[in-house]
């Protein structure tokens, strides 16, 4: 795993985040690119083996300086958010940072997806999202401010063979204008953030094609983003140079 900071060391240190999804793909390079600048960082999902595993490999990095830890949560499950908001204020005292990275759906024409199959993706990237937003705010923000970020895709055009997750994304976005005005008084930030078309193993290894190949050549780049690439952008919007910047979409290079 990579990091290629741009931003100066010690950037977030003192500083505690949570990225859901943090164990693999784009999630690791934000929790990566994180720890490297100073911040403790909770990464959280469902596949607990896989997670701890790569909270291990991250800590073993000598270029990271915060420390990385992993809780099983499923964001589909309140119970298990509420969990993970009030284990990470016990042990580590506050949420500075909220990154809602984990989600995801399967590619599908829109007259097959199942009843299950929608409920599985509407669930996941939205109502997670939401749980997770709310969950953080009862438990630490709302009394003491912090910086949410929203992983979201590009769906302004509509994103084919994935109708539910363009739909549940585009409900995040407007989610996350709704609470950036709800919430601004309590000093807390949120954006939502569209990755480009980034390749990473994990992330191919949930469709049956290879769609990166196919989507390398419609970008105008001439290349997919990098995870890291993701990250910086991450990492810019939850810095001070971004004090100012609430309830935005912001993206990686896209194609649509
Ligand atoms: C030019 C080119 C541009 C191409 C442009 C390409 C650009 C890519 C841009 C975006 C990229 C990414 O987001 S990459 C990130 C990808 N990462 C992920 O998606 C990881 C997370 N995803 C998931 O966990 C799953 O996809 C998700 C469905 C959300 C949750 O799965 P779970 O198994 O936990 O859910 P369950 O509750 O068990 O329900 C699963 C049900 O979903 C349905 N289902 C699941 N997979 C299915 C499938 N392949 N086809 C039909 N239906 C399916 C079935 O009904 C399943 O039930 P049964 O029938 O009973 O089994
Ligand atoms: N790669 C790309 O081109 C793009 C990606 N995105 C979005 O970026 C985010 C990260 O994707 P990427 O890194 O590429 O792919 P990955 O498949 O590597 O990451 C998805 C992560 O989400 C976690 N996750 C999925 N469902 C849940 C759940 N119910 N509860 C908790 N965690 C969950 C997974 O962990 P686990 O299985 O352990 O739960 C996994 O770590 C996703 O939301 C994705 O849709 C958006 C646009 C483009």
């Amino acid at each position: 795993m990579n990091i290629t900071s741009v931003f100066k060391p010690d950037l977030f240190t003192g500083k505690v985040a949570i990225v859901t999804g943090g164990g693999t793909g784009i999630g690791a390079a934000i929790t990566q690119e994180l720890a490297h600048l100073g911040c403790d960082v909770v990464i959280a999902s469902r596949k607990e083996q896989r997670l701890k595993e790569a909270a291990d490999q991250m800590n073993a990095n000598p270029n990271i300086k915060g420390r990385i830890t992993a809780i099983a949560c499923n964001i589909r499950q309140e119970e298990q958010v509420k969990n993970l908001m009030q284990s990470v204020v016990k042990e580590f005292g506050k949420i500075d940072f909220l990154v809602n990275n984990g989600g995801g759906q399967f590619q599908c024409p829109a007259e097959n997806i199942s009843m299950k199959g929608w409920s599985a993706v509407i669930d996941t990237n939205l109502t997670g999202t939401f749980l997770c937003c709310q969950h953080a705010f009862r438990e630490w923000m709302g009394a003491n401010g912090g910086v949410i970020i929203n992983i979201v895709v590009d769906m302004w055009r509509g994103f084919v063979f994935m109708s539910h997750s363009g739909a549940a994304r585009s409900a995040v976005d407007n989610l996350t204008k709704t609470l950036a005005l709800e919430w601004a008084d309590k000093g807390i930030r949120i954006n939502s953030v569209a990755p480009g078309t980034i390749y990473s193993e994990t992330a191919a290894a949930n469709y049956p094609t290879d769609v990166f190949s196919a989507s390398r050549e419609v970008q105008p780049t001439g290349r997919l983003g990098t995870p890291e690439e993701v990250a910086a952008l991450v990492c810019f919007i939850l810095s001070p140079a971004a004090a100012f910047m609430t309830g935005i979409f912001a993206s990686t290079c896209s194609h649509s």
